[in-house]
């Protein structure tokens, strides 16, 4: 996919099953969008297919396609009421008015809007709120098939885990297949049952969330998808021949016990650095001889502090080695 000679998305290909959520995952500027824009018939597709139901349906203008969409900004009509919003399409699409009644209703009650919030206008609802209307507006017509660019991108940390909950929710037991965009790579792994990974406009990726967490297959994944030490220099005193060696924090064991590592351990003296309190674990950096580790440690009160001399126990089966970006 291209925008005039910039080549935006390149060979990237994937199946979606119905009633499955998928997520586009990747950094700013990667091509997500794109790639969704061209599902949604909103961008051209230079070369390859975009199959719907067994249809090809690559040529076809956006409003025939009869796919949902939630944007980033909600894209309301501000001067309708929630109502009007809601039943926008069926409007269009000449439905009579109990059959609009009974549809935004049905919608409004999926995403938890009351009675009494259809009738006020958009622009007195909350942002949650607002987001609600969004995707109620995109469910009412009944589409195949919802695409949501970053739907909560806007919203507070707490407000963005309630309508996480929700939407996951939601698609279980509406049964309707979802197509997610997002940069946020916990949103990702807690609410797909595929991802795909992108990176500058190809497929890094493409797994259920465990495995791209347990086993990125590439260098670029084990780092974008949570937390990854570079261990290159625990691992050896040789000058680096491409090869680069990662393990996760939490498969780091923390002790101020001496210890002899066994065959399948490494073991690595430090000092904590820092001690960070993160709800329900800690995170330490510990400055060693081969550079600072993290690690975490799921106590819920600190058994270190700033300064206290550790050792790090690394069982080598939890590291990840990379040779030119590919798992090895
Ligand atoms: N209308 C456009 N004209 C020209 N280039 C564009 C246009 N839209 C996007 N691009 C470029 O295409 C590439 C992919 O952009 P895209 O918006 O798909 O990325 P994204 O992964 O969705 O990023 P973000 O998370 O920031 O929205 C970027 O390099 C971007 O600069």
């Amino acid at each position: 996919m291209k925008y005039n000679d910039f080549t935006a998305v390149e060979k990237v290909s994937f199946n979606v099953q119905e009633h499955e959520f998928f997520t586009l995952l990747g950094p700013s500027g990667c091509g997500k969008s794109t790639t969704l824009r061209a599902i949604a018939g909103l961008n051209p597709v230079s070369e390859g297919q975009v199959i719907l139901n067994g249809e090809d349906i690559t040529k076809a203008p956006a409003s025939n396609r009869h796919i949902g969409m939630v944007f980033q900004n909600y894209a309301l009509f501000p001067n309708m009421t929630v109502f009007d919003n809601i039943g926008y399409g069926l409007k269009l699409a000449k439905q009579s008015k109990p059959e609009i009644q009974q549809k935004v209703h049905q919608v409004a009650d999926l995403v938890h809007l009351t009675s009494a919030e259809l009738k006020k206008g958009v622009a007195e609802l909350s942002g949650g709120q607002q987001q609600r209307v969004a995707i109620a507006r995109a469910l009412a017509p009944q589409p195949p098939l919802l695409l949501l660019d970053e739907p909560l991108s806007n919203l507070d940390a707490k407000l963005r885990e309630q309508l996480r909950n929700e939407l996951k929710q939601l698609q279980r037991d509406a049964g309707i297949t979802m197509i997610y965009v997002t940069h946020d790579q916990s949103e990702a792994l807690m609410m797909s049952d595929h991802v795909a990974v992108f990176n500058i406009g190809h497929l890094e990726q493409l797994g259920e969330p465990e495995a791209i967490y347990k086993r990125p297959q590439t260098e670029f994944v084990s780092q974008f998808v949570g937390e990854a030490n570079q261990i290159d220099a625990v691992m050896s005193s040789e000058p680096a021949n491409g090869t680069h060696h990662y393990i996760r924090p939490e498969k780091i064991t923390i002790t101020a016990e001496p210890v002899s590592a066994s065959a399948e351990q490494l073991m690595v003296s430090g000092r904590i650095a820092a001690a960070n309190f993160l709800g329900f674990y800690f995170s330490y950096t510990v400055t060693t001889d081969y550079g600072p580790l993290t690690v975490i440690n799921k106590h819920s009160r600190s058994e270190f502090k700033v300064g206290d001399q550790v050792n790090l126990v690394l069982p080598t089966k939890s590291i990840l080695s990379y040779r030119e970006g590919a798992l090895v």
